[in-house]
């Protein structure tokens, strides 16, 4: 399967949770056919209660529920939570658990996170099943419709059936492209993009070939901001050639400090080149997208080393003036929470600060080397 343009699509961004989790368990509970589930962190607690006791209620109603996790990112859900989806008739598999180590690097992670209902809607984003995705953190989510759903389909058995997955045997009795391929709506060109580590870049090297190309503006939102040298390299150029670049990272209440320190190495070098950066003050920011010009990304691949090193990504792209701008009008909403760096205030950041971005940039260096 090769990552392709379809035409006649719908596309709705979901900003926050107060306007992703009512989405969220309204499709689930709308559900009449089948729900694919596909997410890499899950932990117990009162949002995956909410999930698990809607997948639950879908599949005692007879819809067919296949619930994907990483192993490792769903450790944190306990063994009841367990029973109760086994119980109910959900199937569930994991990919890369412990004892299938020898198959590839215990970094190797299915960090996707899509849902897909009846065929007809997916959604993908950076929301994950944790509490703090219920308020505490900010993420930002598309709900999809048209065409391009039945390559999410496509994408989410793919990895049902491959090796690197285990659990219940039973699989999706559909296959692939169960609705037109032709355009469902006068909408959006959009096509779904994935990428396995240094196997398939194909997310990273559409975001370059796209910021190489950018005539107007680049706004880039990325939680963790480690990016690769062509990366940093193609944004300062961009820059200084006369586009409009800006970069959002999170700030407020990182739950990875030695990253967020490790990735304000980099802002000296972008601001030079006139790269306006950002960094989100009112709470954790979570999501991962980027507008460029009229072309959007949206997904789970934060564009950093450790996406392009180990992870399986998957994100959706949308070719489309109109939504392009409501992307960039969710970006200004966000700067507008986010506290700009000043790069004559940095300049003079103090010792100390240097100190703790050279040892957080010298050990995330050391692991993103790791193999
Ligand atoms: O890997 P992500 O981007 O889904 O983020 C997960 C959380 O940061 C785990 O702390």
């Amino acid at each position: 399967m090769e990552p392709t343009w379809r035409e006649g699509n719908r596309i709705q961004l979901l900003p926050g949770a107060e306007h992703y989790v009512p989405a969220l368990l309204d499709a689930l509970g709308e559900a009449e056919e089948s729900i694919l589930f596909e997410q890499y962190l899950v932990a117990s607690g009162r949002f995956a209660s909410r999930v698990i006791s809607a997948l639950c209620d879908a599949s005692h109603r007879g819809v067919q529920v296949f619930v994907l996790f990483d192993a490792y990112g769903a450790k944190g859900l306990d063994k009841q939570d367990r029973q109760r989806l086994e119980q109910a008739g959900v199937v569930i598999r994991e990919f890369n658990p412990p004892l299938s180590f020898r198959r590839g690097s215990i970094f190797s992670r299915d960090h996707r996170k899509l849902l897909l209902v009846d065929s007809k809607v997916a959604f993908t984003g950076g929301f994950c099943i944790i509490d703090e995705f219920l308020g505490e953190w900010y993420d930002v989510v598309a709900r999809i419709e048209g065409p391009v759903v039945q390559d999410w389909l496509s994408l989410f058995i793919g990895l049902w059936q491959s090796q690197a997955t285990k659990g219940a045997e039973t699989a999706p009795t559909f296959e692939g492209a169960r609705y037109s391929l032709e355009p469902w709506f006068i909408g959006s060109f959009a096509r779904v993009i994935w990428g396995r580590g240094y196997r398939q870049q194909a997310i990273r090297f559409s975001l370059l070939q796209q910021i190489e190309s950018a005539q107007q503006t680049i706004c880039l939102c990325t939680p963790y901001f480690l990016p690769t040298p062509s990366l940093k390299r193609k944004l300062a150029a961009a820059a200084k050639r006369g586009v409009d670049v800006q970069l959002l990272v999170a700030g407020k209440g990182h739950d990875h400090p030695t990253i967020f320190h490790a990735g304000r190495r980099h802002y000296t070098f972008l601001m030079n080149a006139g790269v306006k950066i950002y960094e989100y003050s009112s709470r954790f920011i979570h999501a991962k997208y980027a507008a460029v010009d009229d072309w959007v990304t949206i997904g789970s691949c934060n564009f950093d080393h450790w996406s392009l090193r180990w992870n399986l990504e998957a994100n959706q792209e949308v070719q489309d003036v109109e939504f392009a701008d409501e992307t960039r009008r969710l970006f200004a909403q966000n700067i507008a929470a986010s506290e700009k760096i000043d790069p004559t205030e940095w300049a003079s950041r103090p010792h100390y600060q240097k100190l703790k971005e050279t040892m957080a940039g010298t050990l995330t260096a050391y692991l993103t080397r790791l193999r």
